[in-house]
């Protein structure tokens, strides 16, 4: 079984003919499995979609896509693939705990059918109360979500999506709706329970700042037609405290990845409208 979710020449056309339009154009990257890896370009140029691909809600018009050595379509069959989206989507009649513990109850037979083509089997089911711990939210496992804050909220799904130890998990802006502080403090909490499940991660995000303390690389995409511009591997040791955010060493890899979003303005400046990354 490969070790690497594999995207080669990936082309996605939305729409036809005089409406078409070409989402992503000859896309290629490769991703290591334990890797944290973010997505970032300004709006429009295809991060999500090149998301939804990994995840099997999309195909490919041209191009191959592979995760662990087998389609989108058969890792999300066999539930290697978790998935945390901009919004929280929490069940409102159960608790904390009963939310982050209901994906688990409801897919038995998640671990046979990942075992069957050959995807990481957990030895043990991880303690959702040891996770939302690290999370923070050791105080509010028998809170119902309509009594947590948007953060709370955000970090209970972070929970659920790692609890079912997918072997890859995709992450769409999840912090895009917090403000910054909070946001810096649900960082570490994520590298932390990261740290600990050693699952694959990609993180689509339009912080610069987010991408460079997550991630070991960060991948930059230009649109007209989306592509990836530049890789660039995050070297910085870790764990990546707050108190690293201010190092020169940290600025020098925002910078260079600001360097990177500038020349692919400079390239499409009438296909990028309106860069939001910050
Ligand atoms: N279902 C669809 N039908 C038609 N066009 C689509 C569809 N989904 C996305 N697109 C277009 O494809 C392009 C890429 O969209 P995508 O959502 O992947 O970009 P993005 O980089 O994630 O944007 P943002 O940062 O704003 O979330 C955009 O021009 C978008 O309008």
């Amino acid at each position: 079984m490969s070790d690497t979710i594999a995207i080669s020449k990936a082309v996605k056309i939305y729409g036809s003919g005089a409406g078409q339009h070409v989402a992503l154009n000859g896309v290629d990257v490769t991703i290591e499995r334990g890797q944290f890896v973010s997505i970032i370009g300004p709006s429009g140029c295809g991060k999500s979609t090149l998301l939804r691909l990994i995840a099997g809600l999309e195909q490919a018009d041209d191009g191959d896509v592979s995760v662990f050595g087998v389609t989108p379509e058969r890792a999300c069959a066999a539930k290697m693939i978790g998935l945390v989206p901009q919004t929280p989507a929490l069940l409102p009649w159960l608790d904390v705990l009963k939310n982050v513990s209901l994906p688990a109850k409801v897919n038995p037979g998640a671990d046979r059918r990942r075992q069957k083509i050959g995807g990481h089997v957990a030895k043990a089911a991880p303690d959702m109360r040891d996770l939302l711990q690290k999370a923070g939210l050791g105080d509010a496992v028998h809170k119902l979500p309509a009594q947590l804050s948007g953060g709370m909220q955000q970090r209970t799904a972070i929970v659920r999506a790692f609890g079912v130890q997918p072997d890859v998990l995709l992450m769409d802006e999840p912090f895009s709706a917090l403000d910054e502080f909070t946001r810096e403090s649900i960082q570490g909490q994520l590298l932390d329970i990261w740290d600990q499940m050693n699952t694959t991660v990609v993180f689509v995000t339009h912080s610069v700042t987010e991408a460079v303390r997550l991630s070991d690389k960060v991948l930059v995409m230009s649109s007209g037609p989306g592509r990836v511009t530049a890789s660039v591997d995050i070297t910085l040791p870790r764990p990546r405290s707050e108190a690293m955010l201010k190092t020169p060493e940290f600025h020098h890899f925002e910078d260079t990845i600001r360097d990177h979003l500038q020349a692919a303005w400079r390239e499409n400046p009438v296909s990028n409208p309106a860069s939001s990354a910050a």
